[in-house]
């Protein structure tokens, strides 16, 4: 039997307003249970805004947000705090206090078991460091002890503003496995990057915004078919032969570019595999990779033209 998750975040036509400027304007998602949805967006398309709005600290202007069932907004707010983790874009801490003083303290200020600092220092990689003074942290020290502190208490959802900022790659791939982890256990990620590559394993789906609106929602396999871009084909060889002539003068096909050891072809997906098959029986053809677009193709496709 097929299980729908149950629904963590509902924005239904939220829109805000400042002033003239309109922070967001009629958006509406939802995030489930043990879901990794990532923001991306242009600076000022409304990601923290949307973040704000689910921790409470932002309250709509039309149309409602629900979060764990119930307004952030309300009196809900209270119990909602002790079930969710949240790493602001840019984290500060007590600098004269020791990662582990400050993992203590943020966990008597959430009630969170105080037993589970030492392991969740060891969990990002701070365990060696726990007894220095947060002042001799690196930038990439200092996210981790975010990451920490955001994962206290075990919570049900946790919001993470830019996390990978200042990670180096090994200290980034820790950090997604980490979140795995956090799905695998059914807590639900919402996270804003600007930093595509690499992280689409790691998400279940992604929301583009730009210019506080929704440009586009949903899985790889989702964003592919809507933006319906063409798939790249690299071929190797000396590409010379009757077959490939009459294969780069087919109207759907873009060549962009060949030298003497291969060349590189833009397909729609629809042609992709005829032209494969085409391809694989080409005796001057010596090699075939595909590439699908990736998350930043699809980021560029839906965010062009999107005024922050
Ligand atoms: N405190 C504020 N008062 C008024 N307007 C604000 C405030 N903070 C943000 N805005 C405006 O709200 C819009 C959305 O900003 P937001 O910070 O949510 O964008 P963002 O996607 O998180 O951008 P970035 O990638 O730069 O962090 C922008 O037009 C911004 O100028």
């Amino acid at each position: 039997m097929s299980h729908t998750p149950r629904s963590v975040i509902e924005f239904s036509d939220v829109t805000l307003r400042h002033g003239n400027l309109t922070r967001l304007e009629t958006l509406s998602f939802s995030a489930g249970q043990g879901e990794v949805l990532a923001l991306l967006g242009h600076n000022g398309a409304g990601k923290t805004t949307t973040m704000h709005l689910i921790l409470g600290l932002l309250s709509p202007d039309s149309g409602s947000v629900e979060v764990l069932g119930g307004a952030p907004d309300s009196r809900h707010a209270a119990s909602l705090r002790q079930r969710l983790g949240y790493l602001p874009e840019n984290v500060s801490f007590y600098e004269a206090l020791t990662g582990l003083e400050v993992l203590d303290y943020f966990a008597r200020l959430k009630r969170a078991d105080r037993r589970q600092v030492p392991t969740l220092l060891e969990k990002v990689g701070l365990g060696h460091a726990a007894r220095r003074r947060v002042k001799t942290y690196s930038k990439g020290m200092r996210q981790r002890l975010g990451l920490a502190q955001a994962l206290l208490g075990e919570p049900s959802l946790v919001l993470l503003d830019e996390p990978t900022t200042g990670l180096d790659p090994a200290a980034t791939r820790d950090f997604y496995t980490t979140l795995d982890e956090l799905r695998g256990r059914g807590g639900t990620v919402v996270l804003s990057s600007h930093i595509l590559p690499g992280i689409e394993p790691y998400i279940d789906r992604a929301l583009v915004l730009g210019g506080g609106q929704r440009l586009a929602l949903g899985s790889m396999a989702t964003l592919r078919h809507e933006a319906a871009l063409p798939v790249m084909i690299r071929v190797r060889g000396r590409l010379t032969g009757d077959g490939w002539q009459a294969l780069t003068q087919k109207p759907e096909h873009a060549l962009l570019a060949q030298d003497a050891s291969g060349a590189e072809l833009a397909v729609p997906e629809y042609a992709k595999l005829d032209t494969l098959r085409k391809l694989a029986v080409m005796h001057d053809v010596t090699d075939i990779a595909v590439e699908p677009p990736t998350l930043e193709h699809l980021y560029q496709h839906f965010s062009r033209g999107a005024h922050p």
